[in-house]
């Protein structure tokens, strides 16, 4: 479905991305991760074509990112950022109405049918029926970022890409947010690339991983073959204990103090 074939990104002197190759089949959930400046956000960028390449191939579907027009594109394929939708004064259902633009002529009438039960249907696995007139500008950060992923929701893409969607959420709506994602994903079949800091999220959401430094890929797999102690510590230069979670069995990271004597 995605296909990145030896894409570079450079931005003057610096390489932001250098020879990445990856491929994603469909339905698959993937975690992007690395330590800061390491080239997630650029790799994302590159996949929903608001960047183009340097040098080598982005290809969706078989077909450039960046080639795809933006309507066409957003059919096919909807972002969610870390701080999903501004605290704007619009009620939470005018918003989600708005995730159907792609769909929409230039006069915002729907092309296809009245998308009016996709939006109380999704109003309703999100829980937010009781906010649907409420302005974004009253909700907290978890309810506005809940309204965001039901917007792209209400966009009904293949590919969802998500950069640090949980960053401003508390332990809980983390957890939910996740959990909607995988709920959704488990039954629609959409394609998710999530970057994620949060390695333990990660591990317990993503089938795979692809761990970027400096601009390079230093393995892709499964979250039990990535999150090794040596391959942490390699990364991100730290000393990490790896555990296994005592439920779910996936492997998580923990850190240690410095201790002085
Ligand atoms: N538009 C740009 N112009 C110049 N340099 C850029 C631009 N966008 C990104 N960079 C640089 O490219 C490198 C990779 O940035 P990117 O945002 O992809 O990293 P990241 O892994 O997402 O980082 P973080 O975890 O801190 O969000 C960084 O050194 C950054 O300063």
């Amino acid at each position: 479905m995605i296909e990145v074939q030896k894409a570079s990104k450079q931005f003057g002197e610096l390489n932001a991305l250098h020879e990445v190759d990856w491929s994603v089949q469909e339905g698959e959930w993937w975690g992007i991760i690395g330590p800061n400046g390491s080239g997630k956000s650029t790799l994302l960028r590159l996949l929903s074509g608001t960047e183009q390449a340097s040098s080598g191939e982005v290809l969706i579907r078989g077909k450039a990112a960046s080639s795809y027009e933006r309507k066409q594109l957003s059919q096919m394929l909807a972002v969610l950022q870390q701080d999903g939708l501004p605290p704007v004064h619009y009620p939470v259902k005018d918003v989600l109405e708005m995730g159907r633009y792609p769909f929409q002529n230039w006069l915002g009438q729907e092309l296809g049918n009245d998308p009016e039960d996709l939006i109380e249907g999704i109003m309703d696995k999100l829980d937010l029926r009781l906010l649907a007139k409420r302005p974004l500008d009253e909700l907290s950060g978890g309810q506005r970022q809940r309204v965001a992923l039901g917007q792209v929701m209400v966009q009904q893409p293949q590919i969802l890409l998500l950069d640090e969607p949980t960053t401003y959420l508390d332990l809980r709506y983390q957890h939910q947010f996740m959990e909607l994602v995988g709920n959704w994903r488990k039954e629609s079949g959409i394609t998710v690339i999530a970057v994620l800091h949060d390695l333990n999220l990660a591990a317990q959401f993503c089938d795979k991983l692809l761990v970027l430094q400096d601009g390079q890929v230093t393995g892709s797999g499964t979250p039990q073959e990535m999150l090794t102690a040596e391959h942490i510590r390699r990364v991100y230069g730290v000393e990490p204990v790896i555990v296994q979670h005592p439920v779910s069995g996936v492997p998580q990271v923990l850190i240690s103090r410095h201790m002085e004597e």
